[in-house]
């Protein structure tokens, strides 16, 4: 038996998905009174997005985790106006949102070399100042990282969420026969004949109680915040994570990843969703898959088989039920054309909402 507790702390620690920072901008230099000078300005501070950069290694390089801008110069007889500090930079991976410590947004960076000032240098001295410079800003930020995929798997551990895209993209994820294989967020890319690409972000499995911080919690779910669509993973054969713990069928493993995403953010459960029902190789899978189509034909017939307080306040409908084996490949090719139909649905479906909106602002413009 492998003990989960120990292999989740000591993988999980190498991976930093968020990162509290002190930054300050420089302070201005002082005037010259005498002479009426300038000082310099002091360097802001600003936060830069650069590709294949993680937090981990802004953690391990500045181990202080401080950054402040350059203090501008004093203004003197040689120079009467002081120089401005430099700005000081801090190199950070594609896709974070930037907080303050209590939780105001700052900026998103989505794209390499996107720039964000998280704190002003102070003013260098001037007549207007009586000559006397200004701090910089300081303050703590916090540099949260959400990955941004078209598609994010939401499953129980062993599910088979990593096999599946393993056996659907060029991703090469950690497969292993114990709970709790992947610790970290992954995302591959789907290509298609014609070009079209689709991210799938592979993330770590979800348990009864993930919402009281079970298993790895449900903190990763924020991942699939800003995802499309959803993909439920399930094994056919349903789920038991130690010889304590409940077997969940299939079909209770579905409604209780649904309760498991309304206790995290109602809004996740409005996402359209597909649901994939895997290992369909094992012996009994058609039986048990049958059973689960009937099942979630009428999923409220069946609900006692939850715990009263796991049941979810609106069962999800699938737009698509797909039996697949990621072993042997079965049903791979279906479920990527399922995918692609699905978000091309989805699109279709985004666009045609903003024309509605539009011609409905245009209808009110004319009546006004
Ligand atoms: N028989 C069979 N076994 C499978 C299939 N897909 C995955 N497995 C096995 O199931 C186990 C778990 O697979 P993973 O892909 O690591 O599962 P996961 O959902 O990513 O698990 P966590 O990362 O722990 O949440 C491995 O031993 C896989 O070889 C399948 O289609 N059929
Ligand atoms: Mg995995």
């Amino acid at each position: 038996m492998v003990n989960f507790s120990r292999i989740c702390l000591r993988k999980y620690g190498n991976f930093v998905d968020n990162l509290r920072l002190y930054v300050r901008g420089g302070s201005g230099g002082m005037g010259l009174p005498r002479l009426g000078g300038k000082g310099g300005n002091g360097g802001d501070v600003w936060v830069v997005a650069t590709k294949n950069l993680t937090l981990k290694m802004i953690k391990d390089r500045y181990p202080q985790k401080r950054f402040v801008g350059e203090a501008g110069s004093n203004s003197s007889v040689r120079a009467l106006k002081g120089e401005n500090g430099k700005d000081k930079e801090v190199f950070a991976p594609v896709g974070i949102t930037v907080t303050t410590d209590n939780g105001r947004i700052i900026g998103d960076l989505n794209a390499d070399g996107d720039r964000l000032l998280v704190a002003k240098g102070g003013s260098g001295g001037t007549s207007y100042s009586g000559f006397e410079p200004s701090k910089g800003q300081a303050k703590q930020i916090r540099l949260d990282l959400k990955l941004i995929a078209d598609l994010g798997l939401v499953g129980f551990p062993n599910a088979g969420k990593s096999s599946l895209l393993t056996a659907l993209s060029n991703a090469t994820p950690e497969v292993a026969s114990y709970a709790f294989t992947t610790l970290k967020p992954q995302i591959g890319k789907l290509m298609y004949g014609d070009y079209k690409q689709i991210s799938v972000a592979d993330l770590p499995g979800l348990i009864e109680g993930a919402h009281m911080n079970k298993g790895m919690g449900h903190k990763f779910l924020k991942h699939v915040e800003r995802t499309k669509q959803l993909m439920f993973v399930v094994d056919v054969c349903g789920f038991q994570l130690a010889s304590k713990t409940e077997f969940r069928s299939a079909f209770e493993a579905v409604q209780l990843l649904t309760k498991e995403l309304e206790l995290y953010k109602q809004e996740l459960v409005s996402k359209p969703a597909l649901l994939v029902v895997n290992k369909m190789d094992l012996p009994d899978a058609e039986d048990r898959l049958t059973e689960l189509q009937e099942q979630l034909q009428n999923p409220e017939e069946f609900s006692d088989l939850l715990p009263a307080d796991m049941i979810p306040k609106n069962y999800l409908t699938f737009r698509h039920v797909i039996p697949v084996s990621a072993t042997t490949g079965f049903g791979i090719d279906h479920l990527k054309s399922c995918i692609r139909q699905s978000l091309d649905e989805g699109a279709a479906e985004e666009s045609e909402a903003a024309h509605q909106e539009k011609l409905q602002a245009l209808r009110h413009q004319q009546h006004l």
